[in-house]
């Protein structure tokens, strides 16, 4: 038994299926991530699971009992999984302290510790229309947290949040896994809050579970372009121009494409081990250049570190054999 079962949910809405015969499990302490494009079904999912949205067929097991849906219940939701909407509200013009007690059910030096792991210790005297955005996620986070549940469901918490709030955000998600035991599974659509996070990440597409996997897997080896898109650029060479890269790896063409992530192209010796481009425009992001080139007409986004080119330059690269990937 895992501690959570997922097994052929599907969801129809209005006539239209949200979610196609969805499976996976989960384990206690595991951390998952959820991705996919706008509208492939992920808050569904999460609402499912939380018991909010009545699966038409399949069931959710968490901790080995069924997960009882809205429609054979009639307050919605499981008292041990908790889910953090994208859209959640705090009561207006009260104090934190207020809010807070609201829903407490802990005792008080549990509740600090809560607080603390929140950081939200340094506002209870605030009133809630005097928070920023993170302020008040961190709070509505600590309000679901005071009833200590075992599953907590995050959906898109780093939406809206600046550089600062985020970074704090993502600490007190690692307190919670970490400190207070809680397994989590988060929705998130940046590759940077999950890539970094997550022991597994699962992808959706139209409402179906289309690839689970380590991040690295994921990352690498994407099912499809459309999985690749969600964790960053990537160079896609048609059948036809994947010999002028396979020829320098110990891998054959197929009848697939290629793909090949920015900064896996080693920028070398123009000389015969290596490919020659002619670069088209560079561009600066910090902590690294992307050029544009030109191989054999083939269009490639390539980074790296240090930039010695201009446009109309001739350049030679290379791509170690782990870099390529048909799709
Ligand atoms: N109650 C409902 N009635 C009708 N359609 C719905 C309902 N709930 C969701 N949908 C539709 O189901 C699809 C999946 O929605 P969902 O919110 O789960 O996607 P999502 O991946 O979480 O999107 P986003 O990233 O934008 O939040 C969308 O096309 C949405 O319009």
């Amino acid at each position: 038994m895992s501690f959570l079962d997922v097994s052929g949910i599907s969801v129809v809405e209005e006539g239209n299926v949200i979610l196609h015969d969805i499976t996976f499990s989960l384990k206690e302490h595991q951390k998952i991530a959820i991705a996919g494009e706008t509208g492939s079904g992920k808050s569904t999912l999460l609402q499912t699971i939380a018991g909010l949205v009545q699966p038409a067929s399949g069931q959710v097991l968490y901790q080995g009992k069924k997960v009882i849906g809205p429609h054979d219940k009639l307050v919605p939701g499981h008292a041990d999984i908790a889910y953090l909407s994208q859209h959640f509200e705090l009561p207006q013009f009260l104090r934190v302290e207020q809010v807070l007690s609201y829903t407490n059910t802990l005792s008080g030096e549990e509740a600090n510790t809560l607080y603390e792991i929140c950081r939200i210790s340094h506002l209870a005297k605030r009133k809630t229309n005097q928070l920023s955005g993170g302020e008040r996620q961190r709070i509505a986070l600590a309000r679901l947290l005071s009833s200590w549940p075992g599953l907590l469901l995050l959906d898109e918490p780093f939406s809206n949040l600046d550089m600062g709030h985020k970074s704090i955000l993502k600490a007190v998600i690692n307190d919670i896994s970490e400190e207070l035991g809680i397994t989590c599974l988060l929705i998130s659509h940046d590759p940077h809050d999950t890539l970094s996070w997550a022991d597994e990440i699962m992808v959706m597409q139209n409402g179906k579970l289309i690839q689970q996997g380590r991040p690295q897997q994921i990352y690498q080896q994407p099912v499809n372009e459309y999985a690749a898109s969600l964790f960053g650029k990537y160079n896609v060479i048609p059948p036809g121009k994947a010999g002028i890269f396979t020829q320098l790896t110990s891998k054959e063409t197929t009848s697939k494409s290629l793909l090949i992530r920015p900064e896996r192209f080693i920028v070398t010796r123009q000389d015969s081990s290596a490919i020659t481009g002619k670069v088209t425009t560079t561009h600066y992001f910090g902590s690294h250049y992307e050029l544009e080139i030109l191989v054999e007409e083939v269009p490639l986004t390539i980074r790296t570190g240090e930039n010695n080119y201009k446009p109309g330059d001739s350049i030679g690269i290379s791509v170690p054999d782990n870099a390529v990937w048909f799709v």
